[in-house]
């Protein structure tokens, strides 16, 4: 179009210039013709003025006489039109008209194509009679009685007939007088006919000229528009390619630019969930992780990723067999939302697709316009839509979804979310072990506790048991010893404990061993004391004291207890009731204390005490 415009201006400029310059040619050659046209003219008029001076000249004398000659006959109208001479010549009258056309003749003789004539519309002769040419330059004078001179060229320009206009002067009355002519009237005129073939050959030469300059000038002009248009066009076609070019670089450089915000959209996109994983792994191995903060962190993770103003997470329950729901949403304009299922229990439509069909699910429309009816997406007044499925070992344990973004969802933000799905899944899961592994080792631990409890604990009477008591008598020892304490070993027997069990039954012993234990144990209330069963109705009780004396008043204290339990025991005589002998050691000088030699001497006082009569303390 710009090209086009651009022709045409120029077409229309160099044919101005074109025109202009041929304009000033013809018009100079127009000139030119004019000026030989004048010339031609001037020439006429200068015989006219000739033929003028002589006859001013004839007037001026009043006629001249000549010598007659044949063929010259007297002027009829004259008075002394004929005079003899006195040499006897015979001499005539000549008259300004006789004389101006006897010198046309003169004028005119020999020169081919020159015409004279001197004539009036009323001419006294029937020769002088005008012609139509002379007939119309005549009424011409008659009318414009200042213009002295008629021209006409003729048609093919080979010749001129000019008129010059003869005023009637006082001679002219002479002959015409009686034809009512008056003194400064145009009546008559001279007619000059100039043959002007010059001209003619001028004018054809100029026109011969001008076809050929105009052709000429036509023709260079046509070559120098063809290639002016060859040139514009190159220079166009040029322009267009290079337009062109620039247009392809120009897409191709918005392309790669494009592609390069992608890239760095995705390389920023990537970076910033390699640092939210970082955070969520942190929060994972962190000593104060919790499901509701990891939930809280993905949905925050959701949003930033893909620019959504809502999140929201679904699980389904693993102990339900119907894809139930637990949701969560992540805003406070939807806080009042009442998240319930369907009656039928499920969750249709929207939140229920990815459940349903495990694939993602992405609608960049209003909810309204796709799902009328449906009661909790009204409520939400969803724009836009991206849910995918979070899957665990090829099994689907929730969803994921996003809602609201300013522009569409599209791939990029759908692989974004499906990843964080991913790990969304894997946390849920690692949590879920955690806390399943956290369970069991709390078992566990109480399983090991009791067996532990049980491992060193009779099962009869409670106290610690035998196995115990080796395991602590050394350790106790060395407290003492590193306390500086007094270290006491009793050795308590029930006496008589047979016969018992003979008399009361062997349940009754087992009562009976249990009710010695409480009160052995009753007197056991220092950290520094334990009682221990080492055999079948044999005790133990280590004790650590400050002085010997403690330990003693302790073992008396336990031997009373028992006794003051009042347990019938007929074959114990005398008291009756249930009583118990005890042995002990103190030991202070711990140079060669051992557990050999410790209660070994608590036995032997305890048989000592046995053999004095039983239910007393003896001390070694
Ligand atoms: N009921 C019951 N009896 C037990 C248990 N363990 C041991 N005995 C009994 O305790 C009795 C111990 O008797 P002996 O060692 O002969 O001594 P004693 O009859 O107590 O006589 P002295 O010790 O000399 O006074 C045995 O008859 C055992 O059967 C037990 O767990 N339950």
């Amino acid at each position: 179009m710009k090209k086009n415009l651009l022709l045409l201006f120029l077409l229309l400029l160099f044919g101005g210039a074109v025109f202009a310059g041929l304009g000033g040619y013809l018009h100079s050659q127009q000139k030119l013709i004019e000026l030989s046209k004048q010339n031609n003219r001037d020439k006429a008029v200068a015989l006219f003025d000739n033929l003028i001076m002589t006859r001013g000249w004839n007037n001026k004398l009043d006629g001249v006489y000549m010598r007659q000659q044949d063929g010259v006959e007297a002027n009829p109208h004259l008075k002394n039109g004929q005079i003899t001479t006195d040499q006897g010549d015979k001499l005539v009258k000549v008259i300004p008209a006789w004389m101006s056309r006897e010198r046309m003749r003169e004028l005119g003789a020999g020169k081919p194509g020159y015409r004279y004539n001197i004539t009036s519309l009323m001419p006294l002769s029937p020769e002088n009679k005008p012609d139509a040419f002379e007939i119309e330059a005549l009424q011409f004078f008659r009318e414009h009685k200042n213009q002295p001179y008629y021209f006409r060229f003729a048609k093919n320009l080979k010749s001129l007939d000019f008129m010059g206009a003869l005023q009637v002067t006082e001679e002219c009355l002479q002959c015409h007088g009686q034809q009512g002519y008056r003194i400064g009237d145009n009546h008559g005129g001279i007619r000059i006919t100039v043959p002007t073939d010059l001209l003619h050959a001028q004018i054809q030469q100029i026109e011969r000229q001008t076809r050929i300059t105009i052709i000429s000038v036509t023709a260079i002009a046509v070559l120098i528009y063809a290639a002016l248009y060859g040139l514009i066009n190159a220079l166009c076609k040029r322009q267009r390619a290079i337009q062109q070019l620039n247009e392809s670089l120009n897409v191709k450089v918005a392309e790669r630019t494009r592609s390069l915000e992608q890239t760095q959209k995705k390389l920023s996109d990537e970076l910033q969930f390699q640092q939210m994983r970082a955070e969520l792994y942190n929060l994972l191995i962190g000593s104060d992780y919790s499901v509701d903060k990891l939930k809280s962190r993905i949905l925050s993770n959701a949003k930033q990723l893909t620019a959504s103003p809502w999140a929201l997470a679904g699980e389904v329950d693993p102990d339900n067999a119907d894809l139930r729901c637990l949701f969560e949403i992540d805003s406070a304009l939807i806080d009042n939302l009442v998240l319930a299922p369907d009656e039928d229990g499920s969750y249709a439509a929207l939140w229920g697709h990815p459940l349903h069909t495990g694939e993602p699910f992405k609608v960049n429309r209003p909810v309204s316009e796709w799902l009328a009816g449906d009661r909790i997406n009204e409520r939400l007044k969803l724009q836009r839509v991206l849910s995918v499925p979070v899957m665990f070992n090829d099994a689907l344990v929730g969803q994921l979804a996003v809602a609201n973004k300013q522009s569409d969802y599209d791939e990029h933000d759908q692989q974004l979310l499906e990843r964080l799905a991913k790990f969304y899944a894997l946390s849920m899961h690692f949590l879920r072990t955690e806390a399943d592994l956290k369970l069991t080792r709390e078992k566990e631990k109480r399983y090991l506790r009791e067996v532990k409890r049980l491992s060193i604990t009779d099962p009869l009477t409670s106290l610690y048991n035998r196995r115990h008591f080796r395991e602590l008598f050394n350790k106790r020892l060395n407290l003492a010893k590193r306390l500086k304490l007094f270290f006491g070993l009793l050795i308590l027997d029930i006496d008589f404990f047979k016969p018992y069990n003979d008399r009361y039954g062997h349940l009754a012993g087992d009562q009976a061993l249990v009710t010695t234990a409480k009160v052995i144990s009753r007197q056991m209330r220092r950290s520094t004391e334990q009682a221990f069963r080492v055999g079948g109705e044999e005790f133990c009780c280590l004790v650590l004291a400050e002085t010997s004396e403690d330990i003693v008043t302790l073992a008396e204290s336990i031997r009373r207890a028992v006794k003051d339990e009042q347990i019938e025991h007929r074959d114990n005589p005398p008291q009756k009731v249930l009583t118990i002998s005890v042995g002990l050691n103190i030991v202070s000088d711990y140079e060669d204390a051992s557990y050999d030699k410790i209660y070994k001497a608590a036995d032997d006082a305890l048989y000592e005490a046995k053999s004095q009569g039983r239910d007393q303390v003896c001390v070694t």
